[in-house]
């Protein structure tokens, strides 16, 4: 398989995330960015810099978590996705809306927060996009298929917290931006060997942290 060349520009990110998107999903993303947008005035909900840039820093950067999965659990998922402090739903709703058939539960603490992103589920019509609003450590476990978590937590807590929602098998995406390597060079041997970096094709210095 080929390696997917590096997003640079608005316009490429836009035809990136398009490849990505379901049949009216690029509709339904621009409908959520609307919401982002217009939220974003109102609480802090990405850094007003990066609204210039939204494609390439937040909408690409999280619908590329799907080069690190295999076309076959894509089109038939084992499990629900889980995204882990999701803030606005960077990545997790993103993934909801370009790929309806995986069901991604959003984990966020912050009611504010929460109450945008179930404006969002309402509004958008997104039927495989559950919230789970409260703390993930009172939250009720359940297998994942996916745990995704960007700018979350480091991955020891990380792993600690979202052990009632793993299996062996659940894979994790966990984009870190540029502290990737470092990150993972700091924790004991015994997690490391778990898990690789792959280069982020949004930022050539961003890492993330992708389990075997
Ligand atoms: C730095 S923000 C990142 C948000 C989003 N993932 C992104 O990349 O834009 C971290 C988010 O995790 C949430 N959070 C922190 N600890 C949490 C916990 N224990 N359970 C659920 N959410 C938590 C915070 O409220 C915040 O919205």
């Amino acid at each position: 398989m080929s390696t997917p060349a590096p997003i640079t520009t608005e316009d490429e990110a836009r035809a990136y995330v398009a490849n990505w998107a379901a049949p009216s999903g690029m509709e339904v993303l621009s409908g959520y960015i609307a919401a982002l947008l217009d939220e974003n005035g109102r609480q802090n909900l990405i850094s007003k810099p990066s609204e210039a840039q939204l494609w390439q820093r937040h909408i690409a950067d999280s619908a590329q978590l799907l080069e690190h999965v295999s076309r076959e659990t894509r089109e038939k998922p084992p499990g629900p996705w889980l995204d882990l402090g999701t803030g606005p739903g960077l990545p997790g709703m993103v993934i909801a809306i370009l790929q309806p058939q995986i069901d991604v539960v959003l984990v966020e603490s912050r009611a504010r927060r929460v109450e945008f992103l179930q404006t969002c589920v309402r509004s958008l019509g997104l039927a495989n996009c559950r919230i789970e609003g409260q703390r993930l450590e009172i939250t009720d476990p359940f297998d994942s298929w996916i745990i995704s978590a960007r700018a979350f937590a480091p991955l020891e807590k990380l792993l600690r917290l979202s052990a009632p929602f793993s299996t062996s098998s659940t894979k994790f995406l966990l984009p870190k931006g540029r502290s990737a390597a470092h990150e993972l060079q700091s924790v004991k041997p015994s997690i490391r060997r778990l898990f690789h970096v792959k280069q982020s094709l949004t930022d050539p210095e961003a890492g993330i942290i992708v389990s075997q």
